[in-house]
């Protein structure tokens, strides 16, 4: 039987209520396919790309030659038809029959993006010059554990900060259960806006706050970016850690000295702990076409459920039951992965507190002809156990900056939530 087109299903469902029919997420990734003129067989994306080279043209010179644009004019609206259209349940499910937060991740991901392209859309051109990619997931704030796989979800979202190539995007996720859409999440995504090859920053249009609130909601976007400054600077890799944390460090070092022993090199680990050295996973992926963006590379929001999936996990194995996402943040897109790479995922418990478990997924690609490793991407996802978990304890020096970081990154989660 011919499928109806998702629409016009819905539209039959909703019969004659009168209210507006919402676009669906598979709706997303065809828009998307249009405005970069993506090819649909693999086999055809050089000349796809080829043929956005003549698009150079449209890039604006100066953001200023680009109209500004009002919050509302990028605002979207898609549902994710879960309760109604049963057959895509299957893609979502989870072993707990509930939804899969990854899937969650990917369909966040070309949300964000097509609501840049909304943005930044030319009246007079059906095909978008700019290439925007996912920079950074800054934030994701869950306020419910479980998503439920047989009711509607619905996601909102606006471009609510702007620099000279980059956009910031606030996105919402609520469900439907008995009548009425409750909040699910609150996420907020960096994108950049490249050239048509995908080379150099493009200029992207200014965004003019209308209202008081929405200036504040800008001024935050302002001072989100002033932020990620700071915490980059002040990075571990960087800089020494504070007073404060050093101490933390030492005692961790002194409650693990084997007292029986008067040795530097002889380390014992405390009742209820474990070593940081335990606590890890590792996974490989294969990065196949199918998991291709619409800039033939790989997919963004393909990298964090992968990363997402080998999180959870850790997490799992690591507090013996099951745990729920709680917050993502500072998911930095360092450099694209091509098609066809080798892709080592390596997830790390790094910090735990009570039944909080903080893991740490580090990416990279891996070149078989040179041996050459390079990090694609460093996730952080906050997890809540079902019980209260071990210590992480770290034993060297390199594992104790990780301990740190972790702690940091738990410690701004917290002042969030
Ligand atoms: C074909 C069929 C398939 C269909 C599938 C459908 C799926 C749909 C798929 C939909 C598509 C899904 C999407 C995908 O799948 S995109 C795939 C995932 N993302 C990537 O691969 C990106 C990888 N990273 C890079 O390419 C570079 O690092 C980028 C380009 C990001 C920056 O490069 P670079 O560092 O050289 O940049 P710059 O120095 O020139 O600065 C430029 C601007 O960027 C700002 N900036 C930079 N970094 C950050 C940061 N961390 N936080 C915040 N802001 C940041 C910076 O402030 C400046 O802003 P402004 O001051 O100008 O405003």
């Amino acid at each position: 039987m011919r499928k109806l087109p998702s629409v016009l299903a819905r539209k039959l469902a909703s019969g004659t209520s009168g209210s507006p029919v919402l676009p669906d997420m598979s709706e997303v990734r065809s828009r998307l396919r249009d405005i970069v003129g993506a090819s649909t067989n693999w086999r055809d994306h050089v000349q796809a790309m080829q043929e956005r080279k003549a698009l150079h043209t449209l890039l604006a010179k100066r953001q200023e030659d680009l109209p500004p644009r009002r919050m509302k004019d990028s605002y979207l609206e898609v549902i994710l038809p879960l309760g109604s259209q049963p057959e895509i349940r299957e893609k979502y499910l989870n072993v707990h029959n509930s939804v899969r937060f990854g899937r969650i991740l990917e369909d966040l991901d070309s949300l964000g993006v097509l609501i840049c392209y909304t943005h930044t859309k030319q009246e007079t051109q059906p095909r978008s010059p700019l290439s925007i990619v996912t920079a950074l997931v800054d934030k994701i704030n869950l306020c419910k554990k479980i998503i439920y796989p047989d009711c509607d979800i619905k996601f909102t979202g606006n471009v609510s900060w702007v620099g000279r190539t980059s956009m910031e995007v606030k996105m919402h996720m609520l469900q439907l259960h008995g009548g009425d859409y409750s909040p699910v999440l609150d996420a907020t995504f960096v994108m950049v806006a490249r050239d048509p090859e995908n080379k150099r920053p493009a200029f992207v249009n200014p965004l003019i706050p209308e209202s008081p609130e929405e200036e504040e909601i800008f001024k935050q976007g302002e001072l989100n970016k002033l932020k990620r400054i700071d915490f980059s600077t002040a990075s571990l890799l960087k800089m020494a850690p504070t007073a404060e944390e050093r101490n933390i460090v030492h005692d961790i070092f002194l409650n693990t000295l084997d007292t029986r022993t008067v040795s530097f090199r002889s380390r014992k680990l405390p009742p209820n702990s474990v070593w940081m050295e335990d606590a890890k996973l590792k996974g490989l992926q294969i990065c196949h076409p199918q998991e291709r963006n619409i800039f033939n590379r790989i997919f963004g929001g393909f990298l964090m459920r992968k990363a997402f999936e080998l999180g959870w996990a850790t997490a799992c194995s690591y507090g013996s039951s099951r745990p729920f996402i709680v917050s993502v943040d500072d998911i930095m897109f360092q450099r694209p992965v091509e098609v066809g790479s080798l892709l080592l995922l390596s997830a790390q418990v790094c910090y735990t507190e009570k039944n909080y478990i903080q893991v740490r997924v580090h990416s990279e690609v891996y070149d078989a002809d040179t041996r050459e490793h390079q990090t694609t991407n460093i996730f952080h996802f906050t997890f809540i156990s079902e019980n209260e978990v071990p210590r992480v304890i770290p034993k060297t020096y390199g594992e104790s900056m990780l301990y740190l970081d972790g702690k940091r990154h738990f410690a701004a989660i917290m002042k969030d939530i």
